[in-house]
């Protein structure tokens, strides 16, 4: 579908915006997009992907709010970019038809409010253990904004796995009737995922956080290459070793690389984890430096460490600052046959 410049409304009161919805919304076609502002290509990814999902007839709102309650004590929240006009800007282009922008104390009238949602314990581990109290704080405003926009859609990226996976989880647990959509994550042409806080890095601090994505694509095509060896392994049949097979096939180089794989990393995954550990490492010597908070080889059903035997679906995760700047991403990863 191409998308064309279409109207954009912007409101910032509640029953504006619920007057809108009840004006303008065609059945099983409404879709939200939910940011902090500061809107770049991966925030129009998500908003195009809504436009995609519910036509040219449907309705797209991208709510616009910089949410007090996820973020803890000495963090970003009064440096936090705002930009609304060119927010605008980008919403429109992209194929919004509203942005609701409301003020926090449109959001949270009495304060801050007395019952929130609990994330449970998904919620205290990586992001949650590095910002206690971060994904409370997320869930409730994603709870409120579902309950302001009426979406029958919601579309989240998988830059902020954590943060999708809970939210899933909330609209699982406690049935709240809108489908969940994870948006695949947009970089720029050199790796590095587009983040709302890229805007912070001076250009020394943003050629060290480049690591972050060469970490991850390090450990992904350490694991494809360890698979395509155990592959030509096992095509060799009643081989006693894959490092055995490979030599029979007269292939002495794979072979050597096939025997450092198996005595690094029979099952696979501590190398895979090694692969991007490495990266990240010579980035912590650079100039300025990469300062690790974590790098996680997880379970996307759990976000609790895979052991080094491993098979399905695992999420390679990673948060580092550079400078006063705080950046994550992460990328999926298979093991096993098929990958
Ligand atoms: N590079 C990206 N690709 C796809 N989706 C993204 C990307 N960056 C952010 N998003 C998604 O956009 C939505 C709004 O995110 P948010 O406004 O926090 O942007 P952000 O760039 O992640 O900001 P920050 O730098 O503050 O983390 C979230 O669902 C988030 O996952
Ligand atoms: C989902 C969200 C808009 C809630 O404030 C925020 O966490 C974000 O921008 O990812
Ligand atoms: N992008 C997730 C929102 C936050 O960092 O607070």
């Amino acid at each position: 579908m191409t998308v064309t410049s279409r109207d954009l409304t912007l409101v910032a009161a509640p029953d504006q915006l619920a007057e809108l919805l009840g004006r303008r919304t065609a059945p099983g076609r409404t879709a939200v997009v939910m940011t902090m502002g500061a809107l770049h290509q991966g925030h129009a990814a998500l908003i195009r992907a809504a436009r995609e999902r519910v036509g040219d007839d449907g309705l797209v709102t991208v709510t616009v709010f910089v949410n007090p309650l996820q973020f803890g004590a000495g963090e970003d929240l009064d440096r936090y970019p705002r930009t609304l006009d060119a927010d605008l800007d980008t919403a429109r282009e992209a194929g919004a038809d509203i942005v609701f922008a409301p003020t926090a104390a449109t959001v949270y009238p009495g304060g801050e409010p007395q019952v929130r949602i609990t994330a449970g314990p998904m919620g205290g581990l990586l992001e949650g253990a590095s910002r206690p109290g971060h994904f409370d704080g997320m869930l409730t405003v994603v709870a409120k904004l579902l309950h302001l926009t009426r979406p029958d859609l919601a579309l989240f990226g998988q830059k902020d796995a954590q943060q999708l996976a809970l939210i899933r989880r909330m609209v699982h647990d406690l049935d709240f009737p809108v489908e969940i959509v994870g948006v695949e994550t947009v970089r720029e042409d050199d790796g590095l995922a587009l983040s709302s806080r890229n805007r912070y890095l001076s250009p020394a601090e943003r050629k060290t956080a480049l690591a972050l994505s060469r970490a991850l694509f390090a450990a992904r095509d350490r694991l494809a290459a360890q698979q395509a060896l155990l592959a030509r392994a096992e095509a060799v049949p009643g081989a006693p070793s894959r490092a055995a097979a490979l030599l029979g096939l007269g292939e002495a180089r794979a072979a050597a690389d096939a025997a450092a794989v198996a005595q690094a990393a029979p099952g696979g995954a501590d190398a895979v984890r090694a692969a991007a550990r490495a990266v990240l490492d010579e980035a912590a010597r650079a100039t300025p430096p990469l300062t690790l908070d974590y790098l996680a080889l997880i379970d996307p059903a759990t976000f609790t460490e895979i052991p080094d035997d491993h098979r399905g679906d695992a999420l390679l995760a990673v948060a580092a600052r550079v400078g006063a700047t705080r950046l994550i991403d992460n990328i999926p990863l298979r093991f096993g046959a098929g990958s």
